[in-house]
This record gives structure tokens, sequence and C-alpha cells, in this order.
């Protein structure tokens, strides 16, 4: 009989490096505290929560000390490295520092906004779970619950059946080797995608869907801080 294989540890990487320009806060979104607590600090909670062992920070190259003197509280073990102009150009980063820290070794990679701060812990344990049960990709959605229109060339438009529409969030969960792979043949191709599922996909993957959460939100513009603050306060 064959022992039983160890499952792969569970590696974050969490893209802090945008500006936020439509939050339009004085620092860079990330730092942003809602209930007294960054946003960064918030997401890194959760990760932990849902059993991320170590974390790669990606964070603006302009504040780097700032981060740093956050990151002296984070709940977990982590690595910080310089972000890029993009966001995929900021994950590509983070895929690189993780090549330095890990060698060849395979992990579970969950790649996350730091701005889906109040991502549900079980959100976080389902996406790492699908992986190490053997998906390719993995990405928490939600059901969007707007009535949808497709804006035409000649200025009409048209529906589109919302029952078959998701809205993606994160942590995304991959193979490393996966999507590395993913990432180093966009930057090859000079591709551009919004997410890592798109990378993967862009290889040939299949995308496996998880069930996300509201909460899971992303912190975009002023207005989503109203509902940060009263997630904050409601968990004391
Ligand atoms: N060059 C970039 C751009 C974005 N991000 C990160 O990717 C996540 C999703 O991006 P978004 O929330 O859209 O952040 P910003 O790009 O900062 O927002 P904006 O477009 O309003 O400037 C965020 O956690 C953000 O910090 C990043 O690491 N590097
Ligand atoms: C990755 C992502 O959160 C999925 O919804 C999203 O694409 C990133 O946000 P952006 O506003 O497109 O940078």
């Amino acid at each position: 009989m064959s022992a039983p294989s160890t499952p792969e540890p569970v590696v974050a990487i969490v893209v802090a490096a945008g500006s936020g320009s439509r939050l339009g806060a004085s620092v860079p979104k990330a730092l942003v505290e809602v209930g007294g607590v960054p946003l960064l600090l918030r997401s890194l909670a959760r990760l932990a929560a849902g059993g991320a062992q170590h974390a790669v920070v990606v964070v603006p190259p302009d504040a780097a000390d700032a981060f740093a003197a956050v990151l002296e509280r984070a709940p977990l073990p982590v690595t910080t490295v310089a972000g890029g102009a993009e966001r995929q150009d900021s994950v590509a980063a983070g895929l690189a520092a993780l090549q330095q820290m890990l060698g060849e070794q395979e992990v579970v990679v969950l790649i996350h906004d730091a701005a889906r701060a109040f991502v549900p812990a079980e959100v976080v344990a389902r996406v790492a779970d699908a992986v190490r049960a053997g998906a390719d990709a993995v990405i928490p959605t939600v059901p969007v619950t707007d009535s949808v229109r497709e804006v035409d060339d000649d200025d009409g438009s048209h529906v589109i059946d919302r029952a078959r529409l998701r809205s993606v969030q994160t942590p995304q969960g991959f193979l490393r080797s996966v999507i590395e792979a993913a990432h180093a043949e966009l930057a090859e191709t000079g591709t551009p995608v919004t997410d890592d599922a798109a990378a993967a996909e862009y290889l040939g993957h299949t995308i496996t869907l998880v069930e996300g959460d509201r909460r899971a939100f992303k912190v975009t513009e002023p207005l989503d801080l109203v509902l940060a603050e009263a997630l904050a306060s409601e968990e004391g």
C-alpha cells in the first residue's frame, strides 16, 4: 500500500499594488482603513483563516515603506515584492517571487485582490479544496442580479439572459505550475487579461466555478466603503 500523498501547501499572492483611482483616497487603496483596520490586513486574515500558510504581497513600488509598516501586523508570514503597471504585471511579479522562494516545488496558489477584504474564510477554503481535488483553475462566482443589456454598434441595445451570467470574484486558485505557465505565455504574446482564470483559459485549461459570496465584493468606489464599514461593525 502506498503512503497517502501530502497535500500541497497553500500560498496566497495578494495583489495590492493598485492606486485605487476610482476610490480616490489619499493612500493606496489596500492601506485604506475600514473599522480601523487596513483592507490589506483584513484580506490577509481571511486568507489565513481559509488555510493559506504564507502570502506574497505585491505592493506599489513607491509605497514600500508604508506597506512594510502595516505588514508588521500581518497574521501570517509574508514576503513583499514590487508590483507593475497593470494587475496582470503585479500577478506576474508575485509569481516570480514565488519561484525565487520555492524553486520548482508545487503549491496551491490563491491569487487574491487586497480590495476584496471581506471574503469569507469558507470561500477561501472552498477554492483551495477544489484545486487539491484536481481542478486546474478555480474561481468563486455569484449570480448577476441586475438586468443586463449589451450595447450594439448602431447605438441600440439588446438584453442578455442574466441566468447564464456570473460575477467573478477572488481568490482564484491554481496549481503553481498551471498559472506560472499561463502568465508566461501571456507575457510572451503580449495578451492582456482582467483576471487569472482568463490567463489559464488562454492555455486551454478548464475553469471550475465554485460558490462565491456577496461579502467578497471588491472595494472599488466610495459607496463600497459604506458597505465595508457596516460589515466591519457587524463583526465587532
Ligand atoms: N497595477 C496594479 C493594479 C491593480 N492591482 C491590484 O489588483 C486588485 C484589483 O484592482 P482594482 O481593485 O481595480 O484596483 P486599482 O487598480 O487600484 O483601482 P482603480 O482602477 O480604481 O485605480 C487590487 O487589490 C489592486 O491593488 C495591482 O496589484 N497592481
Ligand atoms: C480579478 C477581478 O477581481 C475579477 O473580478 C477583477 O477582474 C480585477 O479588477 P479590475 O477592476 O478589472 O482591475
